[in-house]
């Protein structure tokens, strides 16, 4: 992956996860994430609004760092780049999808949860990884043992995770960041709570401090 986006993701160390169902919802969300600190979100195709959730999140907020998450399909791709995507996630290994990106240079972090994932990423050229679903597939201690022979692959542990265990993930070197959506969640966008979303947002950043 490039150095740069790298460095932006290393940096961030958190990355919010978000499910959009109206487009109206993504501008005051992602105002709301710079304002807590955290301008950076992984948007999910989990909904038909994501695409255009992220052309307003970059029209709203054009230095904040916006991915695509949830991407199944190879069309998907292009879609979420089209849209001003500036990496794609997925929560499984696809190896079409990962060469796809990687010929046509798109920052991916494709998902894994097992040796096997991480091997098939690694044999494509991929140096980080999504861990996916990270509590339920062993957490921590499963993320140790496959970077003891993996030693050349970061990875972005994502799924369970929040203010209980973030600290412990981010202080194992071989976490570049960890995404989760425990600071944007469904109901707060329901209500339009969006000040409710700047302030976990700004706890996460606190609690992010303590170890970075
Ligand atoms: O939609 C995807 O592509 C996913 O991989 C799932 C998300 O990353 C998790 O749902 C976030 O996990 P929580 O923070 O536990 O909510």
């Amino acid at each position: 992956m490039n150095t740069t986006l790298l460095e932006q993701l290393k940096s961030f160390g958190v990355v919010p996860v978000v499910v959009l169902e109206h487009v109206q919802d993504a501008a005051p969300l992602a105002k709301a994430l710079e304002e807590g600190g955290l301008p950076v979100a992984e948007v999910t195709f989990r909904t038909k609004a994501a695409r255009e959730s992220i052309s307003a999140m970059k029209q709203a907020c054009p230095d904040m760092l916006v991915g695509a998450g949830t991407i199944l399909k190879v069309s998907q791709v292009d879609e979420a780049i089209n849209a001003g995507a500036q990496f794609i996630v997925t929560p499984a290994f696809d190896a079409e999808i990962t060469k796809y990106c990687l010929e046509h240079n798109i920052p991916i972090l494709p998902g894994t949860s097992t040796p096997t994932d991480v091997q098939a990423a690694y044999k494509l050229g991929v140096d980080v990884v999504k861990f996916f679903p990270a509590e339920q597939a062993g957490g921590l201690a499963m993320i140790k043992a496959i970077a003891a022979p993996y030693n050349m692959m970061t990875f972005m542990p994502t799924g369970g995770i929040g203010p209980k265990n973030m600290k412990d993930y981010l202080a194992y070197e071989k976490i570049l960041c960890v995404g989760g959506s425990w600071m944007v969640k469904k109901e707060w966008i329901e209500q339009r709570d969006f000040a409710k979303i700047a302030e976990e947002t700004k706890k996460a950043v606190a609690l992010l401090k303590e170890v970075r």
